[in-house]
């Protein structure tokens, strides 16, 4: 615009009106002016609208929706950003249930949350290994309890939260994994929990895949208690659910029980049992009675001790029950002096389900429970 401008006039003309005072000459750099503020100001508003754009993702994923991942420390800041905001607005997470996980990729924080700390030794020396020994299930059935006895004994490091690998986060890899894990000396054993992977079908072969001398720990409850405790958890977050009962049967008048809902499928221990074997022996694996874990905590522990090659460090003398709670709870927590009891989504009150109810699914597991028992080689007396 400038150069053919200037070619239309001619420099010789152009120099001579320099030197007289032109009017039209006046409003030309008056609209250059113009036209240089305007652009400007352009360019200072489309940079607004692309903060403004990052803004909007950050909504995006406070919304749960996927947004294209960006690594660095603005991701980062960010992403603990939406957390924090998210659990402002979210009620408490429920104990086992929704591990805050750091993203795939961001590696693990140097101070890991409460919830994932192991025990580190005070000079924080030792190193993170993968688990030797993973309890693998069921849900409802006394996990938390276990693992939380378990941390007492010193040769014992553990994962608190449940990092769902083998089944949720299997893509974010072993190294991702392992950084999860509290760091262990020599003769140490790490551990973990995510009662999940027991109905996982994928869940043994990936285990067996980061190692074949995985022990292997399920704690066991009677079926059909597993299945209220399991319902009342899910009643505790979605009140409006249908009834026990009417979520039971598939045909309430012919008694068909509905086998697809995963209260019901859990408990079919037998059929579950079946896909680990194919990967591992049963000395790999030891259950655990949750019945007994209540009614006799040491003795319970004595087994998983010895399974573990530990020695029996945990005893009666570590628990005490507690009235108030109605279960055992531990005269001193891992790392403190106080006693220590299971928080209050472990020990609900069920709700009352119909004795008919309760005698129609007895005799569905029956079979089920009896040929757990074979293969376990143990007698849980779930069908008395
Ligand atoms: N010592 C002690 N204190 C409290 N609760 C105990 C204890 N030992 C076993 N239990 C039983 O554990 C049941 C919860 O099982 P999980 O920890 O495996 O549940 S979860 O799958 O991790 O959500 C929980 O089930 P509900 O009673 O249905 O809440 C308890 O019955």
């Amino acid at each position: 615009m400038c150069g053919g401008h200037g070619s239309s006039t001619g420099t010789g003309m152009a120099f001579s009106r320099v030197r007289k005072p032109d009017p039209r000459r006046a409003v030309l750099m008056l609209g250059f002016l113009l036209t240089f503020l305007f652009l400007l100001l352009h360019m200072f508003s489309h940079q607004c609208t692309i903060t403004g754009g990052t803004t909007a993702s950050s909504g995006r994923a406070e919304r749960g929706l996927r947004e294209p991942q960006l690594w660095g420390y603005g991701a980062a800041r960010r992403s603990s950003r939406v957390l924090a905001e998210e659990s402002v607005r979210r009620p408490a997470v429920e104990e086992d249930e929704a591990p805050v996980l750091p993203p795939p990729g961001m590696g693990v924080p140097r101070r890991l949350s409460p919830r994932f700390a192991g025990k580190v030794s005070p000079l924080g020396e030792g190193s993170k290994k993968l688990p030797q020994a993973i309890i693998i299930g069921v849900k409802k059935g006394g996990t938390r309890a276990l693992l939380e006895f378990l941390r007492v004994h010193p040769d014992i490091r553990a994962v608190g939260a449940e990092p769902h690998f083998f089944d949720r986060n299997y893509d974010n890899g072993l190294d991702w994994y392992r950084e999860l894990m509290p760091k262990t000396l020599e003769g140490q054993i790490t551990m973990e929990k995510t009662p999940s992977y027991f109905v996982t079908r994928e869940a043994p072969a990936r285990i067996s895949a980061m190692s074949r001398d995985t022990k292997l720990i399920v704690v066991v409850r009677d079926p059909v208690t597993r299945a209220i405790s399991d319902y009342t958890q899910t009643l505790s977050k979605k009140p409006d659910i249908p009834s026990f009962e009417s979520l039971t049967f598939k045909n309430r008048t012919t008694g068909l029980i509905d086998t697809s809902w995963s209260a019901i499928q859990i408990g079919i221990y037998a059929k579950h049992l079946d896909n680990w074997l194919q990967y591992f022996p049963m000395e790999q694996i030891l259950f655990v009675s949750g019945e007994r874990l209540i009614s006799d905590p040491a003795g319970e522990l004595g087994r998983v001790q010895d399974f573990l090659g530990l020695k029996r460090i945990i005893t009666d003398k570590h628990f005490y029950f507690n009235q108030t709670k109605g279960f055992p709870c531990l005269k001193k927590a891992e790392g403190s002096s106080k006693p220590h009891c299971l928080g209050k989504t472990k020990g609900r009150t069920h709700p009352n389900i119909h004795p008919e109810v309760v005698q129609r699914l007895r005799d569905f597991y029956r079979p089920f429970n009896m040929k757990f028992y074979q293969m376990t080689g143990r007698f849980f007396g779930w069908d008395d």
